[in-house]
Formats: C-alpha cells, structure tokens, sequence
C-alpha cells in the first residue's frame, strides 16, 4: 500500500519552548487517522530553525508514540549533522533524511561528499530531501546516483517528471507536493504532505478512493485539497496549521514561532470561515 508521511509541526508554546505532550497527542491523532510516517524536522517543521537539542528532542517525542520515523538531520553543520546522525543511530527508525547543504552557492561534488559523510556515520538508510525550491539546489536522479548511497528521496518538485525518474535508481521515492497527492497515491511508494497535519482524513480517503480505482471521486477530492491548502498562503501556510488543527482535529497544537509568526485574531477567524466553507462542502 502506499504511504501517507507527514511532516509534522512543531508545537511551540508562548515562550517558544517545545511542548512535548502536544506532540504525542498530535502523532497519536494523525496515526489514528491513516498516517503511516511522521518526517520529523522537515520544512513543516521548520526544521532549519530548529537547534540540534530540538530537533533531537523532537526525535524523542514522537518516538514516544511510534518508530515510524524518518528524521531529518540536515544542517550547515557537519559536525551537527553527524552528532544527529549518531543521535538517531542509537534509536529505532526507518532513515535518516537531509537536504542539501543551502544558502552558499557550492560545487556538485561538495554535494556528494555532504551525502556520503551522512551514509558513512548512518546505520539507519539515507533519505534524500530534495526541495530545490528552498535550497537553490537540484539533487536529481543523476546528482543521486553520483552520491551512490541514497535509499530514498522526498521530493519536494511541481515536476513530476523529475520526482518519477528516481525510481530508475530502484529507491523509496515521495514527492512533497499536495497538490500532486493524488499522483504521488497512485505511482510512486506515497505523498509526503504538511497538510497532513491537519486534513490527515483526507488524504486517508483519497487513497482509498484510489485503491477502489474510483478515480473521479479521487479528482475531486484532490481538488478540494488544493483549494483548501491554497486558502493557507496569504496568511502562510505553516503558521496557519497550527489553527487548522485546532480547528479540524479538535485539539491544541500550541502557537507558531517566529519568523512564523502567530496569526492575528481577526485572520484566524477569516482563515477557518474560508476553510469551512470548502470543507463542508461535499465532494
Ligand atoms: O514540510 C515538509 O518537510 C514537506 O515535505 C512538505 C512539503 O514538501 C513542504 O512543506 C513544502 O510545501
């Protein structure tokens, strides 16, 4: 079957501390609702902004509640890197995964020296997070057959195409897009989606109207996703989960921390009538 991950949010509290038994609940909730892998430290997680203590932290947490875990160990720093890599080594999940080294423009090969440094220290498999668009740089199917030792890719790419062609490499290929959920479902070995987070129902629902080959209900669905996860970008997408899930999921995620800053009062009630209004909506 394939695979539904979310790459979940980090749920800070006002003084922006992490608060750990929002994170249990919230991975309790979204496994109880079809999710089959949590991504820790990813974008949605606003991983790059996260330090080595929380990142490993946030590791323990959800390992409190299941070791499906793919962990995210990516970093400017190698000697953090490696530190995260031997973190994880100690624990029971399925990868390791890491994005490029990003912001400084650097040669090809440093890229894959970055990643065979990882596969070296790593007992657990290497994911690759590919998401150009964030990190100015495209680990493609070749750059990843280059570095020799990646198992699998989380492509975060409106090109499908190129999400497609890592499978020549026989590897776990995801790409991070929702609205590409519905090709990701039926192709490749599952979607990676941060609105997972907080329509974790809908995603579960549109791979069984994919398994039933009930493929207009599938469009349907996905279109109503779209249209959702599109009503998140004027008020930003990662800070506007943390209300959705309250909302959706019934339950308190804890607030965003800047530079994903909270949402004014006003913009939360606007971004949940407009939310509403397509989710009441049948299909
Ligand atoms: O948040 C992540 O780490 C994801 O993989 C999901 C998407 O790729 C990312 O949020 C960009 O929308």
């Amino acid at each position: 079957m394939t695979e539904i991950i979310v790459p979940i949010l980090t749920p800070f509290n006002e003084k922006g501390e992490i608060d750990g038994e929002k994170v249990k609940t919230h991975v309790q909730n979204l496994l109880r609702k079809g999710v089959d892998i949590i991504f820790v430290n990813g974008t949605t997680g606003v991983g790059p902004a996260l330090s080595k203590d929380e990142k490993r932290k946030m590791l323990d947490y959800v390992l409190d509640v299941t070791n499906k875990v793919i962990f995210q160990v990516g970093s400017l720093n190698m000697k953090e890197v490696l530190e995260l890599v031997n973190y994880a080594n100690e624990r029971d999940i399925i990868a390791v995964a890491s994005y490029p080294p990003y912001y400084f423009s650097i040669p090809k090969d440093f890229v894959v020296k970055y990643f065979k440094e990882i596969c070296e220290a790593s007992k657990h498999p290497v994911y690759l997070y590919n998401y150009p668009g964030a990190t100015g740089k495209d680990v493609d199917v070749n750059l990843a057959k280059e570095i020799g030792c990646i198992k699998g890719v989380k492509d975060t790419n409106p090109d499908f195409a190129h999400t497609i062609r890592y499978k020549e490499l026989g590897i776990k290929t995801y790409n991070g897009l929702e609205n590409l959920a519905i090709a990701s479902l039926s192709i490749l070995d599952g979607t990676v989606v941060g609105a997972g987070n907080y329509m974790p129902e809908l995603f579960s629902q549109l791979r069984e109207y994919i398994k039933a080959g009930d493929m207009r209900k599938a469009l349907d669905l996905q279109l109503k996703i779209n249209e959702i996860d599109g009503t998140t970008i004027p008020y930003g997408k990662i800070s506007s989960m943390y209300y959705l899930v309250k909302e959706l999921q019934g339950y308190d995620v804890g607030v965003p921390r800047p530079p994903m800053y909270p949402l004014e009062e006003d913009k939360v009630k606007e971004l949940i009538e407009k939310v509403r209004k397509i989710w009441n909506k049948s299909e």
